[in-house]
């Protein structure tokens, strides 16, 4: 199936070019998301089978202060690409985050919970998931959560980085979600695009992140068990850690209609972690 992915050097794009070398990938100097139009030109210009969109504004707390290009990149792009590939009669798969949630209880939200974002990043990624919505073709919004990689920024190397210079970290331990390797999406975002030009019909919104949940604080702990690296980790509240950003503190993702419709299970974080340390030092060397 030839397919046009929008991105290239983000976590999840690299992952897709791994699995798919043969797509036609789409850097920034391609095409910059804060112009829609020049997104829906491309698509109704290509001979696409389907679109998948890995690009996106995710520097949450800055997203604060640059609402407006946030908003054109997570918002106003992906709509314009929904419709200009429901116009080609393609399928569309967008990612979208569990931030568009407020985070409030402690049960997984099911895709069709209510969201209420807490923050600039999570409206944006909001809008952008309606604007798909209403384009009206075929589409699969698929919400992940706390994406790490051998590549680009994420909390597993940010913890790396400190970690080698810190005996001791304080990292929020009431913030509960599922961190998931940007392969597994990458090979979630390959099948569901596939899956969907067969059955159109298996349309919507799902949820996909690793399992099993953990609080960073968790989540770092076994980073440096995993990297042998000897550094602390004391667990802290969210209001002894002030960001600019507001995040959620009940990131539980029930991911099971995206097991029931695409057959594609929780991926194991700790098994995807591995994967990922192996990476980094096979680079290192
Ligand atoms: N990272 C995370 O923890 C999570 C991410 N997500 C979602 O998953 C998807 C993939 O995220 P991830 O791979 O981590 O993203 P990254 O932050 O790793 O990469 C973002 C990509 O978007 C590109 N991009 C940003 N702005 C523009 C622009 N104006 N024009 C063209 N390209 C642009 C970047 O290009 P450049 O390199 O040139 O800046 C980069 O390739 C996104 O939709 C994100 O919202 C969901 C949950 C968690
Ligand atoms: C570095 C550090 C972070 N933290 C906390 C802050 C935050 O609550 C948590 C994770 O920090 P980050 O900055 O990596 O998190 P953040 O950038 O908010 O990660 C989010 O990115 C967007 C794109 C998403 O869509 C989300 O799913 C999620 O992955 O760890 C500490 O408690 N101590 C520390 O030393
Ligand atoms: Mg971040």
């Amino acid at each position: 199936m030839k397919l046009l992915v929008f991105g290239s050097t983000g976590q999840v794009a690299t992952e897709l070019k791994a699995l798919a070398p043969e797509a036609r990938f789409l850097a920034r100097a391609d095409v910059d998301l804060t112009d829609a139009s020049a997104c829906a030109k491309i698509i109704r210009e290509s001979d696409a089978e389907a679109v998948i969109n890995a690009a996106a504004y995710t520097a949450v707390d800055k997203a604060e202060s640059e609402d407006s290009a946030a908003r054109a990149i997570n918002g106003h792009a992906p709509g314009a690409m929904a419709h200009a590939a429901a116009a080609r009669g393609i399928p569309f798969v967008h990612i979208s985050t569990d931030y568009v949630f407020d985070g409030s209880g402690d049960t997984p939200r099911t895709p069709d919970a209510p969201t209420a974002p807490l923050g600039a990043y999570g409206r944006t990624k909001l809008r952008g998931e309606e604007k798909v919505r209403e384009a009206g073709g075929v589409h699969a919004i698929l919400r992940t959560s706390w994406v790490f990689s051998a590549h680009g920024t994420n909390f597993v190397k940010t913890m790396l980085r400190l970690g080698a210079e810190r005996k001791k970290l304080t990292i929020v331990a009431d913030q509960i979600g599922g961190p998931t390797p940007a392969a597994d999406i990458a090979a979630a975002c390959l099948r569901i695009a596939g899956d969907l030009s067969a059955s159109p019909d298996k349309s919507g919104t799902y949820h996909f992140s690793g399992a099993p949940d953990a609080s960073w604080a968790d989540f770092a702990r076994e980073i440096f068990a995993q990297a042998k690296i000897d550094c602390a980790v004391e667990d802290i509240p969210t209001s002894a850690y002030p960001t600019p950003a507001t995040r959620p503190l009940n990131s539980r993702l029930d991911c099971s209609s995206t097991e029931t419709t695409f057959g594609i299970p929780r991926p194991d974080w700790h098994a995807g972690l591995a994967h990922v340390l192996t990476q980094l030092e096979k680079a290192q060397t």
